[in-house]
């Protein structure tokens, strides 16, 4: 594998004939933790799963694991982790028989040690037996994180997998996800929650299926023509200002000019 875990070039998907994700750029290196943000709408989830696999582009090119993201679609998902924002279980299953069944459906060999390896990594031992259906949204979203790492993946595709999840949860979600990136895991999480953006060692800003903006936060809020010290917050408004001024539809444009 290439040092870049992630590496595409002008990805674009179209739909009925309006394009959602416009020739994005991606690249991250192996073991980074990518922030991926931008508006309701804005491609993101299209753009994670263009790059799990799951989804053809209509255009560009590259890889993900090294793995040519239009030829390889299916190696990759085999070797990707991803996890959606609605992670769906088996309610009346346990912990321990979901990531059994995870862990057959990947064909993983071992499957008894997979799935003890996942219980640890996500301190689920002691709840093992407990139904899936019976757990709150925190403990829900490590059940998914336990479920995405059955297959042992190079690279965590994670959209919003913090959505609804409180303060509490979220911070013990995000202290795994460095840990996961200390052992080499490369991972590119989507998310709204600015604290979490602040977590990231590097974010990518994207509106209208361009993205806008790219780097560190200094660097990104320096792209958005802020001063230093700018909060992220200020400066994502900035940026879906500029955009809804270029690249918003002319329907929505007016709408905005008529309402200033
Ligand atoms: N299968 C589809 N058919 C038609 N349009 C689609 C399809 N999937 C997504 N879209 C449209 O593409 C655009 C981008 O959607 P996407 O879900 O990628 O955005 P997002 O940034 O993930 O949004 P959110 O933050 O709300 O999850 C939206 O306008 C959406 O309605």
């Amino acid at each position: 594998m290439s040092e870049l875990a992630i590496d595409v070039r002008g990805l674009t998907k179209r739909y009925g004939g309006r394009t959602v994700v416009d020739h994005v750029d991606l690249q991250v290196g192996a073991g980074r933790i990518c922030g991926f943000l931008g508006p309701n709408g804005s491609g993101k989830t299209t753009t994670i799963r263009m790059l799990c696999g799951l989804l053809k582009p209509d255009d560009g090119e590259g890889t993900c694991l090294g793995l040519d993201v239009i030829r390889q679609a299916r190696e990759i998902k085999l070797q990707a982790g991803y996890m959606t924002q609605k992670f769906g279980w088996y309610e009346d299953l346990s912990i321990r028989e979901n990531l059994e069944f995870i862990a057959r459906l990947f064909q993983v060999p071992q499957r008894a040690a997979a799935v003890d390896q996942a219980l640890q990594r996500l301190g689920l031992v002691e709840r093992q037996g407990q139904l899936a259906g019976a757990l709150s949204g925190g403990w829900k979203q490590r059940l998914a994180l336990a479920g995405c790492l059955i297959h042992d993946p190079k690279l965590l595709l994670l959209d919003e997998p913090t959505a609804g999840v409180d303060p509490k949860a979220r911070r013990e979600f995000w202290d795994q996800i460095h840990r996961l990136a200390d052992e080499g895991i490369t991972v590119l999480v989507s998310t709204h929650y600015m604290d979490e953006a602040a977590r990231c060692h590097e974010l990518v800003y994207i509106a209208y299926g361009k993205v806008l903006a790219r780097g560190t936060e200094p660097q990104i809020v320096a792209q958005a023509g802020l001063p230093a010290g700018s909060s992220l917050e200020e400066t994502f408004i900035k940026l879906i200002e500029g955009a809804q001024d270029n690249f918003a539809p002319a329907g929505d444009r007016h709408r905005k000019e008529k309402a200033a």
